[in-house]
């Protein structure tokens, strides 16, 4: 079977992580959040008070553990809970529109594709990332979609919030993440539109497993 890396992009909460996971899972491959690690530098620096980036990432440590999905350990403590809090959504775009906490985070992430056999999701996978990744997949829903389904998100995890502001809050992050300077989300030129509106979790995997056997042979 042909070795292949499989990049996942679109706005927030359109559905990448959870069919990243699904995809990995089936397919014997690797699965990456990037947008996990973006989240564990934001905590670092909530917890820091200063934006001195290139000394806060001196003194940062992130790893990656997969269990059943994939936990984040920021300098060995376990943020995976931590990280999706309200505080650090609303901080994070700004902290991964800096220069230093994209080039640190971007080498990081291409070390972990060099042997291929990994999912990775994000905002700049097939852009910058993986550019030569076999799959691209440019992921999108409705807003009133993706606000639905994150407060069922934020309901099961004890996490305050109304789709109204859920609706606005992601709006507002796409925005910033769409006009960044550096590697702001769009969709590479080769990557395949997949809009996960109306669908079901299976039917999406099932869709974009078709297209992965494509491309494994
Ligand atoms: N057809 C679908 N495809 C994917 N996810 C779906 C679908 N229907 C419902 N969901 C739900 O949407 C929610 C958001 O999905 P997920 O967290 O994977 O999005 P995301 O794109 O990774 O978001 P973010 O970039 O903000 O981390 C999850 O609770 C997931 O179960
Ligand atoms: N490749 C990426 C991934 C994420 N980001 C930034 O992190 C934020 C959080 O991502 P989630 O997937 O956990 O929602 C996202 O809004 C981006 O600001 C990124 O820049 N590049």
């Amino acid at each position: 079977m042909k070795k292949i890396n499989i990049a996942i992009d679109g706005p927030a909460a359109a559905g990448k992580s959870t069919i990243a996971k699904k995809v990995a899972a089936a397919l014997d491959m690797v699965y990456v959040d990037t947008g996990a690690m973006y989240r564990a530098i934001t905590l670092a620096y909530l917890e820091a008070d200063h934006d001195d980036f290139e000394a806060l990432l001196s003194h940062i440590d992130i790893r990656l553990i997969s269990d059943n999905g994939q936990r984040v350990l920021l300098n060995e403590e376990d943020v995976t809970e931590r990280i999706r809090e309200n505080d650090v959504t609303a901080h994070v775009s700004f902290v991964a529109s800096q220069a230093a906490v994209r080039g640190f985070l971007v080498d990081l992430q291409q070390q972990m594709t060099l042997d291929k056999g990994v999912v990775m999701d994000g905002r700049d996978i097939g852009t910058t990332v993986i550019p030569d990744a076999e799959l691209k997949i440019y992921m999108v829903a409705s807003v009133e979609e993706r606000a639905l389904r994150r407060q069922l998100d934020n309901d099961m995890r004890g996490i305050s919030s109304t789709v109204e502001q859920l609706k606005a809050d992601i709006a507002h992050r796409d925005h910033l993440d769409m006009t960044r300077e550096i590697s702001p989300l769009s969709k590479a030129d080769d990557a395949l539109v997949v809009d996960t509106t109306g669908q079901s979790i299976e039917q999406v995997t099932e869709k974009i497993l078709k297209m992965a056997a494509e491309k494994i042979g």
